[in-house]
């Protein structure tokens, strides 16, 4: 067999040197390669002609000489950027790079599986892998499973999947019940509660207005005022394998005996003046999270006529569903509106997360095939880090450098259950 030396190389332009890429455990590598794909991720057909090259030789068993701190960055560059299973892709560099080679790859699998997340829309259940850390089982959308999943060390959430197109799921246990109490209590105490208003009514096409579409009060609650809002923010980016940086300031909502919110989507719609000014930078509304903060006595359901689907509000319970469709279309599918409570009152708080972070850094990574001096082929993976400065940030909580999608699993945050 053809022993072509074929390793991974790094090496950053006008970015960290190349040492910081591969010398240490840094997590700079996988940050760089989960922002591209969170951010504005680089069309695959940029990279398939080195990419089956890559994948090819890999597969094909060829004798790979892979860095070991290498390891996770390969890892993450076929997923990300390949579209390849992470599942798949652990196993091959197992096999290619030597036993044990996916165990290394361990501390990073929060990572992975959330880069997975972010560029497939789906997660590999690797709980099957050897060496793996057990109990690491993620919702997948696309297989119809009702699954437990485990948010890092924190709450156990589950995750049932209602429908597929448009995904809408129902995430039991999203927050405690502390946290639910926190948060309306924070809304509370905020003093800005005031009639909602809405940013997009069919029916009569108001925008940003006071209207009888919804009658409740609400109020925003920033993500830098409120760490209990701050870890459920992050709670929703990850489960949806974006970031924190995707998502709007928290909406809380409150609905007494009369109030609700008609059908309506969540979207900002084209047909708005304002439209160009409310999306340039992150897009339109991705992903709503609506989490039961407080359940009425009775009536305050969400229901989405189009779909039939009514839920009747539980307290910690979240719905989740897509705006947009796989191709970025508004789904007019997503049609909903929040029931007049008959009895009791109703508190609820909407995460919407965007299309786009609010600040994309972008990075590029560029993979290259060239001969040796031997004629063997050489692969070389080169990552440039945005300009300015891009090292680890220390968590606010904890102190811990935040992972590479700008997030912290510290105690602190995630909680335990
Ligand atoms: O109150 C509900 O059940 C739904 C609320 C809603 O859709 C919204 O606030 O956008
Ligand atoms: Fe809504």
């Amino acid at each position: 067999m053809l022993a072509a030396g074929l390793s991974f190389a790094t090496a950053a332009e006008g970015g960290a040197p190349h040492d910081e890429l591969l010398g240490d455990e840094s997590m700079a590598p996988l940050r760089t390669a989960a922002a591209a794909a969170g951010g504005a991720p680089l069309p695959p057909s940029a990279f398939a002609p080195h990419t089956s090259r890559l994948a090819a030789a890999l597969s094909a068993g060829l004798h790979v000489r892979v860095l070991r701190t290498a390891l996770p960055l390969a890892a993450a560059y076929l997923v990300g950027e390949a579209r390849q299973l992470l599942l798949d892709v652990l196993r091959l560099l197992d096999a290619v790079a030597g036993k044990g080679s996916a165990v290394e790859c361990a501390a990073w699998l929060p990572s992975l599986l959330r880069l997975e997340l972010s560029s497939r829309g789906e997660a590999s259940e690797v709980s099957t892998l050897e060496g793996a850390p057990a109990g690491w089982a993620y919702v997948g959308w696309d297989d119809g499973a009702a699954r437990r999943v485990l948010v890092c060390r924190g709450r156990a959430i589950r995750a049932t999947r209602v429908r597929p197109e448009p995904r809408l799921a129902v995430l039991d246990g999203f927050l405690s019940r502390e946290e639910a109490a926190h948060v309306v209590a924070a809304a509370r105490a905020s003093g800005r509660l005031h009639p909602s208003r809405v940013v997009n009514y069919d029916a009569t096409g108001e925008t940003g207005v006071q209207c009888d579409a919804r009658t409740s009060e609400s109020c925003k609650i920033s993500v830098k005022s409120d760490g209990v809002v701050r870890r459920v923010v992050q709670r929703a980016a990850y489960l949806a394998g974006l970031t924190p940086q995707h998502a709007e300031a928290v909406q809380v909502v409150h609905y007494r005996p009369g109030q609700q919110y008609r059908a309506h989507h969540d979207w900002f719609s084209p047909t708005d003046s304002r439209y160009p000014a409310k999306t340039a930078v992150m897009g339109n509304r991705l992903l709503s999270f609506f989490v039961y903060l407080e359940e009425c006595t009775s009536g305050g359901r969400t229901v989405f006529p189009t779909l039939g689907l009514q839920f009747p509000p539980k307290t910690g319970t979240a719905l989740v569903w897509y705006n947009l469709d796989r191709h970025g279309t508004l789904d007019e599918r997503t049609l909903h509106a929040g029931e007049p409570v008959t009895e009791g009152e109703k508190w609820g708080m909407n995460i919407w997360l965007r299309e786009r972070p609010r600040s994309s850094r972008l990075c590029r990574a560029v993979l290259t095939v060239a001969a040796d001096k031997d004629g063997d082929p050489r692969v070389a993976l080169a990552v440039s880090l945005p300009r300015g400065g891009d090292g680890p940030v220390p968590c606010g909580d904890c102190g811990d450098p935040v992972g590479p999608l700008g997030l912290c699993f510290c105690k602190k945050k995630y909680g335990f259950d």
